[in-house]
């Protein structure tokens, strides 16, 4: 089993466990409460600058523990104050530390940005938990999904008034899952076998995703000649969370790079 079936198969477990505890039905009557959701796909189209998708990630299986000991109110209100687009939450707690206490700490404390709930998606009821959370967006990662559960979540989530980020590696993934009911492709720069990340892979891809899909790079990024060079491929979001999450200050951390990617005059995507 790699790393993914084996996240997959554990979650598939926790779905069951969940499912024990509260129903669906359960979950519908939280959603009369649920807030109005905001849209993350409209503040990607309107950015005329690379924007940030600020992830708050305690442990990953490539890197162990990034910082465990955070406080997920205090960095996502920094990565808010520090003009992140979005924030991106874990909450899955084995493989990456987090939770849905995490998720809402960081919505109780940021009420009007958009929010990912950054999991692994292969059942209708976890999009019923992300909207009873308070989360905007949910991932639909293709590499652990059919065509056909990438069509039938991504509408089951709109209709819970969800948006969809669709993550693909490679043509490949992207050739079979890309539908209408997506709202935000996501290339993920890091491949699952090996853990390496290269932003080739979203320079590869670019030009294989229809303009009327706005594009997000996801993973590896640190620097802003990397995410400029991306921008000029017409990636709009970038989803950072390492580069951040490592060192003490990870909003002071965006702070700085935001510092870096203004000093780049031409911030207008070329015309390749
Ligand atoms: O920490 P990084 O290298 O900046 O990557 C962030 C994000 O792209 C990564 O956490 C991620 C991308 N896709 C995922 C799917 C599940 C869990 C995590 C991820």
């Amino acid at each position: 089993m790699n790393i993914l079936e084996k996240i997959v198969a554990r979650k598939k477990e926790e779905i069951a466990a969940a499912k024990t505890v509260k129903s669906i039905s359960d979950l519908e009557k939280e959603l009369l409460f649920a807030r109005k959701t905001v849209s993350l796909a409209t503040a990607l189209k309107q950015a005329e600058k690379p924007r940030i998708i600020s992830e708050f990630k305690r442990k990953s299986p490539s890197k162990g523990v990034i910082n465990g000991a955070v406080d997920p109110a205090k960095v996502t209100k920094d990565y808010a104050n520090a003009d992140a687009v979005a924030l991106s939450v874990l909450t899955d707690i084995d493989f990456f530390g987090g939770s849905f206490g995490d998720f809402a700490a960081a919505r109780q404390a940021n009420p009007g940005i958009p929010m990912l709930r950054k999991d692994f998606m292969v059942d209708p009821y976890q999009l019923y938990e992300a909207k009873a959370i308070g989360a905007d967006v949910v991932l639909l990662i293709a590499a652990c999904l059919t065509p056909g559960e990438v069509v039938s979540l991504s509408e089951k989530a709109h209709e819970l008034g969800l948006e969809v980020l669709l993550e693909v590696h490679n043509a490949e993934e992207l050739k079979a899952t890309l539908c209408n009911s997506v709202d935000i492709v996501g290339v993920n720069n890091r491949n699952l076998k090996t853990f390496d990340t290269s932003i080739e892979t979203s320079i590869a891809l670019s030009e294989h995703i229809p303009d009327s899909f706005v594009k997000i790079s996801e993973s590896g990024l640190k620097d802003a000649e990397t995410i400029q060079r991306l921008y000029q491929h017409g990636y709009k979001g970038f989803l950072i969370g390492e580069t951040f999450m490592k060192t003490v200050n990870p909003g002071a951390a965006l702070a700085d790079l935001q510092n870096d990617l203004s000093q780049f005059s031409n911030q207008n995507p070329l015309v390749l």
